[in-house]
């Protein structure tokens, strides 16, 4: 566990109601280590988002450890979850999330300014340098409701970086976009790996995306496989 950013030891999760109990991890275990780049595929239901919200500390086990940094966090509160999804987690969705009105910039500075660690101009310049990265450059004062499908996924790689997560965790990146503008940010963010030593777990049903990552997983009945 030497430089591991996240360990899943053993992990469980089981769905339950008065009627039900849905069960879709079984005996799970994951290490993520620094500057992996990580694919998770698998069938529809076979628990990729149910893995994910684990990952990324929006849900809990029903048994098993999660380790962020060789700390245990099932026991944390909801402050300190929250705190360390702040602190160590960005995230990239299927649907951007931008908030329409603010432009690429002010979307970019927005989760840094809510963190007030650094002052405007600060946060400003870090994500004009980001935006630049990912060729949005020519672009910064565009409101977010003016720009492409590809635009705006650029943007929100852009804003998953700004806190410098130690981890990215990305939903579908590439779901709603054409095959171009998705190999575009398949070698985006190969480029955030390689160049920024940006350690990345990405669930996609894409096999190009699977195929650019080090290390690829199938998840199936509830466990992680390494997969070729
Ligand atoms: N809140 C919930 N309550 C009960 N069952 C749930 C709940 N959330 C998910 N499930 C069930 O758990 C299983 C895994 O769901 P999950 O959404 O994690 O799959 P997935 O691999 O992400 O699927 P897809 O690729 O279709 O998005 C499914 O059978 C689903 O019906």
């Amino acid at each position: 566990m030497s430089n591991s950013i996240l360990k899943l030891e053993n992990i469980k999760k089981e769905y339950k109601d008065k009627k039900f109990t849905v069960g879709v991890l079984h005996d799970l275990n994951l290490t993520v280590e620094e500057g992996d780049f990580i694919s998770i595929m698998g069938k529809s239901g076979s628990g990729k988002s149910t893995l994910l919200n684990i990952i990324g500390i929006l849900d809990v086990p029903t048994e098993g450890n999660v380790y962020y940094r060789k700390e245990i966090i099932n026991n944390f509160t909801e402050k300190n979850r929250d705190e360390i999804r702040n602190k160590m987690l960005g995230f990239i969705f299927q649907f951007h999330y931008l908030l329409p009105e603010f432009t690429a910039l002010e979307n970019v500075m927005l989760p840094a300014l809510i963190n007030k660690k650094k002052s405007k101009e600060e946060v400003e310049a870090e994500a004009k340098k980001l935006l630049i990265d990912v060729d949005m450059g020519h672009r910064l004062n565009h409101k977010s409701s003016e720009l492409s499908g590809g635009e705006k996924q650029r943007v929100a790689i852009a804003r998953s970086l700004i806190n410098e997560p130690a981890l990215i965790l990305a939903d579908e990146p590439t779901g709603n976009l054409d095959d171009e503008t998705s190999e575009h940010i398949y070698q985006l963010l190969k480029k955030i790996n390689i160049e920024k030593k940006q350690t990345i777990v990405v669930v996609t049903h894409s096999r190009e995306l699977g195929d650019i990552t080090n290390k690829k997983y199938i998840l199936k009945k509830g466990k992680l496989q390494l997969g070729g």
